[in-house]
């Protein structure tokens, strides 16, 4: 067994409903072996800018319910330095932290990676991001509740453009890939995803785009009609695609961007347990002598894999669903 006295954590990236579940498995579980828990403030600029706290059990009641996350987070280009790194080595060194659990997406593990290259303690991730973006892990911290968010939306969206007969497209998140938009979008009953599995899509190819609504409206008539779109799926985003569609079919468009709010809210259940889990199992895995891994599970069973190759982007969004929507989507 690794010899753990001093367990630092952090927060980093896009902060995610879940993730205060994983802060207090760490120290719930880290206090139940005896050792000292410091959460650093602001993901990486507490490490650089030396902001912390030593965490105790009652830091951490009354908040697994909380969405966001006590330690903030935030993105930290400093780290990108070649100097941040070095300081931030240099503070876990300082502090005696003997080893660190990161919970953040797979540019945090990036980040991970830079200090370990400065760090003589043990680093090991934990995958917190609404986007579900990570290789080594079915699911990430957060990826649950922000599909229910975007679903409630797309609800609600659909009663008003039922009763308008409108066509709508709903902006949702997911940096560089489709797992929320593709997720909502089937459960919504969405006509039509677009998201950068799909394939980029140009203002000279809108025919793609036009067809399913076009075949849509012979075969129902005038009725509500759906479209989510993955952000950044678009030129100038989905405003303008909703315009360029506007145009190309006489009929108006609106564009509905959902942003900010699928970061937020009360954690869904499996986002609790699943940060429960993980942020449990990053403490033991370390205390074998885990390091430059992240705590995942996949098919059920918590599982280590490698730092390093979490941001190759070998997980795919469900080929089923995929097909399945191209094969429905214009009927
Ligand atoms: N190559 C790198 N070198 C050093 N630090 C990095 C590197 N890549 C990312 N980081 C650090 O990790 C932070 C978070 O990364 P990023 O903004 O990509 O979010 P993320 O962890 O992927 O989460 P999310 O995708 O949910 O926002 C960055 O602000 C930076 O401090
Ligand atoms: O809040 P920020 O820094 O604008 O980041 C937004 C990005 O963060 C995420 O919410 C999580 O990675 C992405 O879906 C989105 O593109």
């Amino acid at each position: 067994m690794a010899t753990i006295k001093r367990l630092g954590v952090l927060t980093s990236g896009g902060d995610a409903p879940g993730m205060n579940a994983a802060i207090r498995a760490v120290l719930l579980t880290a206090a139940s072996y005896n050792i000292e828990v410091v959460g650093f403030k602001h993901g990486y600029i507490g490490l650089l800018e030396q902001e912390y706290k030593t965490l105790m059990p009652q830091h951490v009641q009354n908040i697994i319910q909380r969405g966001g996350t006590i330690l903030k987070s935030a993105r930290c280009p400093a780290l990108q330095t070649p100097e941040g790194p070095k300081l931030a080595a240099a503070t876990l060194h300082q502090l005696n932290i003997d080893a660190l659990i990161v919970i953040g997406g797979d540019g945090s593990f990036r980040g991970a990676l830079e200090i370990a290259k400065h760090y003589q303690g043990q680093i090991i991730g934990v995958p917190g991001t609404i986007d579900n973006d990570v290789d080594g892990t079915d699911n990430t911290i957060g990826y649950a509740t922000a599909i229910d968010t975007a679903l409630d939306a797309i609800d609600k969206i659909r009663d008003t453009a039922d009763a308008f007969e409108r066509i709508f497209l709903v902006e949702l998140m997911g940096r560089h890939s489709g797992f929320i938009a593709l997720s909502a979008g089937i459960a919504g009953g969405a006509e039509q995803i677009i998201c950068p599995e799909f394939g980029p899509l140009s203002a000279e190819d809108l025919r793609r785009v036009l067809t399913p609504i076009q075949h849509a409206q012979l075969l129902m008539g005038k009725a509500s009609y759906i479209i989510v779109v993955a952000e950044n799926s678009y030129p100038g985003g989905t405003t303008a695609l909703a315009d360029a569609l506007t145009k190309a079919i006489g009929i108006e468009c609106r564009a509905c961007i959902l942003g900010h709010i699928q970061r937020g809210g009360s954690p869904v259940g499996a986002d609790r347990i699943l940060g429960s889990k993980l942020g449990a199992y990053a403490v033991e895995q370390l205390l074998q002598g885990a390091h430059l891994q992240m705590a995942g599970e996949v098919n059920g069973e918590l599982s280590l894999y490698p730092l390093a190759l979490t941001g190759e982007r070998t997980k795919a969004i469900d080929p089923f669903l995929v097909r399945w929507q191209q094969q429905v989507g214009s009927a």
